[in-house]
């Protein structure tokens, strides 16, 4: 079997060898020529799979992408051409949960917040939205969800889904609007300019706006407009409308940018690997071999000790222990114009999750604040 595999792909080598010939190829430069003989593409978001791609191959008959987003894949096509489809739903969801907690961290310092006084309006319920729940509860913050198609399936007789939704408008009066939808572009609900120049400019400086879900939901013009106009409201963006052609002037008016970096946990990239290697299993009816923890390495720092009471300054340090964000945001601050988009997301730095951390609380101070946000346990 002949699997074309993007170059970005961690652990791809590993997880695929058995299957037979492997092409790596560069995500943003793939042609149909290259591909007319694959038997599997295995993609990441910047290759658009469709018919363009893949109208002079008749041989394929899987495509992965190892990643959350889907809104670069033609699925309609790829149904109609019968082959079949696999994304990685979730794979790094823990990942741009954590970014966005990183970025509460940073900015909270910056600013003298007190975290517990917060609420957050989450926008888009989903994975991703749920892992940041998680780790907000595990924090003591509050927060409202927003996601109309949830509250749309709550009503269905069979849901046990029990959570409480809020209207958009009501979410973009948090003092954090953290937004975790995918991009679509058409229906009751797309999310295409979702913030616009309308409710962009309603915002206060009080307020934190971070997007690290697709450049396209944020007009990204008017939100510069509103910018150099003095509107205030405190940005955090990973994604960019566009990319990797970026706006460069709105980088000026960020607390925090990056470049489309937050699910870049070495975790989060190489989960959605190890699913697409999963489903190419079950798509050729082959015993699975090779999981995750086979490859991921040891931890730079593994093991650290709380010897007091947990508060918002220990919680600063473990979080920027494991990620800070400020590392990404110098990065495509001082980088951009010399590498490129592109070329500061190929030459990531690894960065782990908090469960790489093993935590280790004295019995007098302890608290199951830094296990409930993702750090690991330890027997010591
Ligand atoms: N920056 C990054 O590195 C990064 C990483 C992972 C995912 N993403 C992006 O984030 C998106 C969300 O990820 P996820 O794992 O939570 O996906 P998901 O599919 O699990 O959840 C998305 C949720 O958004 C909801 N939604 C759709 N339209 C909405 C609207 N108009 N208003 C409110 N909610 C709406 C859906 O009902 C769904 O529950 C992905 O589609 C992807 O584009 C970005
Ligand atoms: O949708 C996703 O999973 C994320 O946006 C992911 O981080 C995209 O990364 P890329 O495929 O562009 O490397």
């Amino acid at each position: 079997m002949k699997i074309f595999y993007d170059e970005n792909m961690p652990f791809a080598e590993e997880f695929f060898r058995d299957f037979g010939e492997l092409v790596p190829f560069s995500g943003r430069s793939l042609t149909a020529e290259q591909v007319k003989d694959a038997d599997a593409l295995l993609v990441r978001s910047i290759t658009q799979v469709n018919e363009a791609l893949l109208a002079q191959n008749s041989t394929i008959s899987f495509v992965g992408s190892a990643t959350i987003g889907t809104d670069h894949v033609d699925k309609e096509y790829l149904s109609k051409r019968g082959i079949r489809f696999h994304s990685a739903p979730g794979c790094n969801a823990i990942s741009v949960a954590e970014y966005v907690v990183s970025a509460l961290v940073v900015l909270a310092e910056r600013y003298l917040i007190d975290l517990s006084k917060l609420t957050v309006g989450i926008v888009g319920a989903g994975n991703t939205g749920t892992r940041l729940s998680e780790k907000l509860d595990a924090l003591g913050i509050n927060y409202k969800l927003c996601d109309p198609l949830l509250a749309e399936k709550q009503k269905h007789p069979d849901s046990n889904d029990t959570r409480q939704y809020v209207a958009l408008e009501e979410a973009l009066t948090c003092d954090v609007i953290s937004l975790h939808v995918p991009k679509t572009m058409s229906g009751e609900h797309a999310t295409y300019q979702l913030l616009n120049k309308a409710n962009l400019s309603q915002l206060t400086d009080k307020q934190i706006l971070i997007s690290a879900c697709r450049g396209e939901v944020i007009d990204n013009d008017a939100l510069l407009a509103l910018k150099q106009a003095g509107h205030g409201v405190k940005l955090v963006l990973d994604v960019w409308q566009g990319e990797p052609n970026v706006l460069q002037e709105l980088i000026a008016y960020t607390e925090i940018a990056t470049a489309h970096i937050a699910g870049y946990s070495l975790e989060g990239k190489a989960r959605g690997s190890e699913m697409l290697y999963q489903a190419l299993c079950q798509h050729i009816n082959c015993t699975e071999k090779y999981r995750l923890s086979d490859f991921l390495p040891d931890p730079s720092i593994s093991l650290v000790k709380i010897k007091q009471k947990f508060d918002q300054i220990v919680l600063n340090q473990i979080v920027k222990m494991v990620y800070d964000v400020r590392r990404d945001d110098a990065i495509f601050r001082q980088q951009l114009a010399v590498q490129g988009f592109d070329s500061i997301r190929k030459n990531y730095p690894v960065r782990r999750e908090f469960s790489a951390l093993s935590v280790a609380i004295s019995t007098d101070a302890y608290s199951d604040v830094p296990h409930r946000l993702g750090f690991s346990k330890t027997s010591n």
